[in-house]
């Protein structure tokens, strides 16, 4: 690979500190981080960042595959350089968010500034004191495939990443995938391979695997466990010679790139912006390129990892801005943020952000929508990359439809929605978004499947839908049965190749609508749970897709609406009535459950009559119980969600729409 031969090249390049002349206080880091943010801290601060030119400030991130150890590897890093205390009890003190800490996962991407002194075997242990001081960037990055976008947005910030591989498991489909966000954004990569302290860690093989797949020199990886602190001290220096300075302008006008915007009750809106060039005080006026809006920058500061005020940040320095923004639609994601009236050019900025799943999401009590609109609406203040518009379902009232970057990314939001803004959702099927075309040559995208009828009158010509290119990578002697459900799931063979011994890589073309639900635990079960998966948006192809009804008592139900492979329809259709049978209870009149497509029904159960009464059980005499169970009888009709002729208990409708998310991929 000649692309990663020059950047290997490029890696190799020794950046020589500058010859600025640094101040006493700045060669002592550590003061700098003897005390909590203060306004006098923060004042101290700002006149120190301007001793740390460009030359002096590396942006770097983590990057790994999901659980080798991007996060522990941070916190050991803010604890070398003593941006946080050693053993402050909070593992992974980056991961903030209740639900990244309960599921132990990176869902945002966090920066944090550290002060460091590169002491160099060049320098006689009597100097070591008076070696120079640096200023670092970390950015630590979730693993997952649905969080990508957080990582090509981070890597934006940033000259160089650390690309953490596990000494034992070695290269995974994560690993490759954000080997490649890192090499085309033209960053130098710093292989650390960790966990050595393993009994089964094999370094040699995961170097022999570096090569093979990245053409990485195996000299250049350093060995480490976050764990034991082995091979830590290695990574700092690493970092300072290997990784270039940011590139920018000193004595420009301000130009910050916007990396990500978030609301704080209290501070309002607070941007995190890396700036490209010149400096920005705190009383600046500045514009934003895509609004054209300007502000009066009220605060700026650096990550320290808490906001610590500085007054100001400089060129190629990493912080955060607040400007009075109103809310985070002003702050655009990948915006130039830039000195007022002064015309600059803006910054390339990010590709919008892709939905691959879509789901309508609907307050469980119809009343409460206001609160669930509220609620969404403050939830999308923090997590941009979900797009909102709303909706009404005749079986579940007035709602919305919610757009994410894949399956896990909607959980993460819909229990962010419960446990951060108390909001009790119902979601329906997942869906991808389909294209249509009509016999008049019009086409749309199709993200709610009920939204079809909505064009009765018009015969479908076409249809098309999306795919990805997946990667995938298991030991050799499960091949065959991966092999055998990609085919299941209409999959197109790529590559098949070994990237050692042991262990091949397999790539395909999939319908996305394939593998969002239960491709991945299917995966993992047929292959004892070593298989590894990643995937990359790609083409939309043609395909001869149906959209599939479910009634009860003849009349469709819009929430369980789906779109499914025509070959597939009748099974999936089976499956989905069998499924609704055994969630509904039995009501006093017979109920029939069918799946159709147009007007043809493919699937068909009843559901026999029972007779129920509450007053039967009040054996005439006793009025005031009467009352009391009429009363009690009210309030479950209330929690009923009525479909058509229908009643269908609320949690039960829940569980119900949960169970049909199955089947929409069942081989
Ligand atoms: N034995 C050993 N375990 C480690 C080491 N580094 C991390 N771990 C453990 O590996 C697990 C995953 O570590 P994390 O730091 O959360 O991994 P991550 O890559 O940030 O995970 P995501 O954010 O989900 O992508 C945790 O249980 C860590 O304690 C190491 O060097 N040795």
């Amino acid at each position: 690979m000649a692309g990663a031969a020059a950047l290997r090249r490029s890696a190799r390049r020794v950046v020589r500190p500058g010859a600025y002349a640094f101040s006493r206080a700045i060669q002592q880091p550590e003061r700098l981080l003897s005390s909590q943010a203060s306004p006098d801290r923060g004042a101290a601060l700002g006149s120190e960042l301007g001793l740390y030119p460009p030359e002096r400030i590396r942006n770097f991130s983590i990057i790994a595959h999901v659980d080798h150890g991007k996060s522990t590897l941070a916190d050991r890093l803010l604890e070398l350089t003593g941006t946080i205390k050693k053993g402050h009890g909070q593992p992974q003190y980056l991961d903030k968010l209740q639900v990244e800490r309960e599921r132990g996962i990176t869902v945002k991407a966090q920066t944090a500034t550290m002060f460091y002194r590169h002491a160099t075997s060049q320098l006689p242990a009597s100097q070591q004191l008076d070696a120079p001081s640096y200023l670092l960037n970390l950015i630590d990055t979730p693993g997952h495939v649905d969080f990508n976008y957080e990582v090509s947005r981070s890597l934006a910030a940033c000259q160089g990443a650390l690309l953490v591989v596990d000494a034992a498991q070695g290269v995974q489909a994560q690993t490759i995938a954000n080997f490649y966000l890192a090499f085309e954004s033209n960053l130098s990569i710093i292989p650390v391979i960790n966990k050595i302290d393993q009994p089964t860690a094999d370094p040699d093989n995961v170097k022999a695997q570096l090569k093979r797949l990245f053409d990485i020199d195996p000299t250049e990886a350093l060995l480490t466990s976050a764990k034991t602190g082995q091979g830590l001290s290695q990574v700092l220096p690493a970092v300072i010679e290997r990784i270039p300075p940011p590139p920018g302008k000193c004595d420009s006008p301000v130009r910050m790139l916007l990396l990500d915007s978030y609301y704080d009750e209290y501070k309002g809106v607070i941007c995190h912006v890396a700036v490209v060039d010149g400096a920005v005080h705190k009383g600046d006026k500045i514009a934003a390129a895509a609004t054209g809006r300007t502000y009066e920058v009220l605060d700026v500061g650096i990550m320290h990892p808490e906001l610590t005020p500085t007054g100001v940040l400089y060129t190629g320095q990493v912080g955060y801005v607040i400007s009075g923004m109103r809310s985070t639609k002003e702050a655009r994601i990948g915006d130039t943020l830039h000195q007022a009236k002064c015309t600059v050019e803006a910054l390339p900025g990010f590709k919008p952000a892709r939905h691959m799943v879509f789901s309508g999401l609907y307050p469980a009590d119809g009343s409460d929508f206001d609160a669930l609109s509220h609620a969404i609406e403050k939830l999308t203040c923090n997590d941009a990359s979900v797009s909102v518009t709303k909706e009404t379902s005749t079986a579940l009232g007035m709602g919305f439809r919610c757009g994410f970057l894949g399956l896990l990314h909607m959980d993460v939001f819909h229990q962010r929605l419960e446990q951060e803004h108390g909001a009790q959702v119902i979601s329906t099927i997942p869906t991808v978004p389909y294209i249509f075309e009509y016999g008049d040559g019009s086409k749309v995208q199709v993200e709610n499947p009920a939204a079809l009828a909505s064009n009765p009158g018009k015969r479908i010509a076409a249809c098309w839908e999306p795919t990805v290119i997946a990667t995938i990578i298991i030991p050799s002697e499960y091949v065959g049965q991966v092999i055998m459900l990609c085919s299941e799931r209409r999959g197109e063979q790529q590559e098949y190749t070994f990237i050692d011994a042991q262990r091949a890589l397999l790539k395909y073309r999939l319908p996305l609508r394939e593998i969002i639900v239960d491709f991945y635990s299917e995966l993992k079960s047929i292959t004892s749970g070593y298989a590894t998966f990643d995937y990359e948006d790609s083409e939309y192809q043609q395909s001869d897709l149906v959209k599939m009804d479910i009634l009860l008592n003849g009349q469709p139900v819009d929430a369980m609406a789906t779109i499914v492979h025509n070959q597939k329809a009748q099974r999936v259709g089976r499956e989905l009535v069998e499924k609704l049978k055994k969630f509904i209870e039995r009501q006093m009149f017979e109920i029939t459950i069918q799946a159709a497509v147009g007007s043809k029904v493919i699937a068909r159960e009843t559901l026999s009559a029972m007779r129920k009464n509450v007053l039967a059980k009040c054996y005439g005499g006793d009025i005031t119980r009467k009352k009391k169970l009429l009363e009690k009888q009210k309030e479950g009709k209330k929690r009923m969600k009525r479909v058509g002729s229908v009643d269908i208990p609320q949690e039960a409708f829940h569980e119900l729409l949960k169970a049909l998310s199955g089947p929409l991929t069942t081989k």
